[in-house]
Order: C-alpha cells, then sequence, then structure tokens
C-alpha cells in the first residue's frame, strides 16, 4: 500500500515535470517562429524590374541587384517587367525599374508597363523609386530615359533618388555602341554605377524602415 502511494506521488510529480517541460518548449518554439516572421516583415524588399531585348538593361539590372545584395537586412528581387505583378509592385518598398534607349525614348513596352501600374488611391506613394538605362551612343537618351521613368514615379507619389556617384545622379546608365566603350559589353565603370545605385536605395530603404 505505501510503495503504491510513493509510486503515485512519484508518478504525479514526474508527470508535472513533464507537462511543464513541454509547455516550455511550445513556448519557445511559437516565440522563435513569431519573431522570425516578424523580423522577414521588417526587412525592406528592393524590386529591380527592366526591359532588356539584347541583354545590355539585363547586365545592369544585375550590377544593381548586386549593389543592393551587398547591404544585409533588405530583400532584393530582379525579374524582367513582364513577370512582374500588380502584386510584386506593392508589395515592394523600393523599385528600382530600367530601360533600354529607344530614338531617345523608353522602350514601348516600358511606357505600357508603366502606364499599368495601379493609380486609383495612389497605392504606391512613399515607395522609393529609381531608375536605370542603357544605350547604343554617349549622350543620346540614357539620360532623357532615366527622367522620363522617375518623371512617371513622381506622379505616382513616390520618392525617388539617383546613384551614389555625381555620374549618376539621375540613375545608372551605360553605353554599348560608341568607342571607347563599343566592345558589345557594359563597361565595368558603367556597372559599378549599378551596384552604388543598388546600394543607395538599399540603404535608404532600411532607414526609411526605421
Ligand atoms: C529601335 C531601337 C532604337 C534605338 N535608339 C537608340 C537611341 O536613340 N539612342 C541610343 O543611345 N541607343 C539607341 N538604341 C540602342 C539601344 O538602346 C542599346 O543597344 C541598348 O543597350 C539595348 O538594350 P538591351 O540590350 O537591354 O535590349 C536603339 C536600339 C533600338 C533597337
Amino acid at each position: 500500500m505505501v510503495g503504491i502511494q510513493i509510486f503515485s506521488l512519484f508518478f504525479s510529480k514526474f508527470h508535472a515535470q513533464t507537462i511543464s517541460m513541454f509547455r516550455s518548449f511550445l513556448l519557445a518554439f511559437f516565440l522563435s517562429i513569431w519573431s522570425n516572421f516578424s523580423f522577414a516583415q521588417r526587412q525592406p524588399s528592393i524590386l529591380i524590374t527592366y526591359y532588356s531585348q539584347s541583354g545590355n538593361t539585363k547586365a545592369m539590372a544585375e550590377a544593381i541587384f548586386e549593389g543592393a545584395t551587398s547591404v544585409s537586412g533588405v530583400v532584393p528581387k530582379i525579374r524582367p517587367i513582364e513577370e512582374v505583378s500588380t502584386q510584386d509592385l506593392l508589395d515592394a518598398n523600393a523599385i528600382i525599374f530600367g530601360s533600354p534607349v529607344y530614338n531617345s525614348n523608353v522602350a514601348p513596352e516600358v511606357l505600357e508597363f508603366m502606364n499599368s501600374w495601379p493609380f486609383e488611391g495612389r497605392p504606391l506613394k512613399n515607395k522609393l523609386g529609381a531608375a536605370f538605362a542603357t544605350g547604343g551612343g554617349i549622350s543620346i537618351g540614357e539620360e532623357g530615359v532615366m527622367l522620363d521613368i522617375l518623371r512617371g514615379m513622381l506622379i505616382h507619389g513616390m520618392i525617388v533618388l539617383g546613384g551614389d556617384q555625381v555620374e549618376a545622379s539621375f540613375g545608372a546608365s551605360g553605353v554599348t555602341g560608341e568607342s571607347p566603350f563599343d566592345s558589345g559589353q557594359l563597361d565595368p565603370l558603367f556597372l559599378e554605377k549599378g551596384r552604388g545605385l543598388g546600394r543607395r536605395v538599399a540603404e535608404t530603404a532600411k532607414r526609411f524602415q526605421e
């Protein structure tokens, strides 16, 4: 009889300890999921999007992505415009958008894409925006194209910014068709402007999130 009492006393104590340990484990588990989730929520997302036929504007986009990725605590994404949904635009804290120069203008596909951005209620207001462009020749359109993109962003109420060098004040641009830059690929000089733009937008997005 005494043996049974000792056993049931020991068992109930053991049982209570197990339940309390299990409760602590569950609490720690859910707390860690919640803190990871809210940390991820706080990381600003940077959408880098572009139109590119022969790959030059894509190469600039990749340099921008590299620059943005070098900043910790942001989530950069890179996508051609064909793969960008309205939800992607709404989810982004910053949008960096690029076009090739076509007859000193943005490409028609780029204009069409920008015209499809949601405007009612101005849901893009206060997102960060920046531009980039590639062209064939020096000063026959890149600057105008970047300003066209920035002007469109301003209509949406976005806060626009340029690159980190004075030579990239309107954004990152490069040429591939005029000497000495006619190798057919973007010169490292232009890619560095891209990296600088990506870094600057990412750092600014982080500051805005604070
Ligand atoms: C229809 C057309 C018009 C162009 N017009 C210009 C122009 O006015 N100025 C310029 O610098 N380059 C011009 N270019 C050259 C492109 O802008 C340049 O090759 C650009 O890097 C292409 O980008 P992508 O490789 O991303 O398609 C033109 C190219 C095409 C196909």
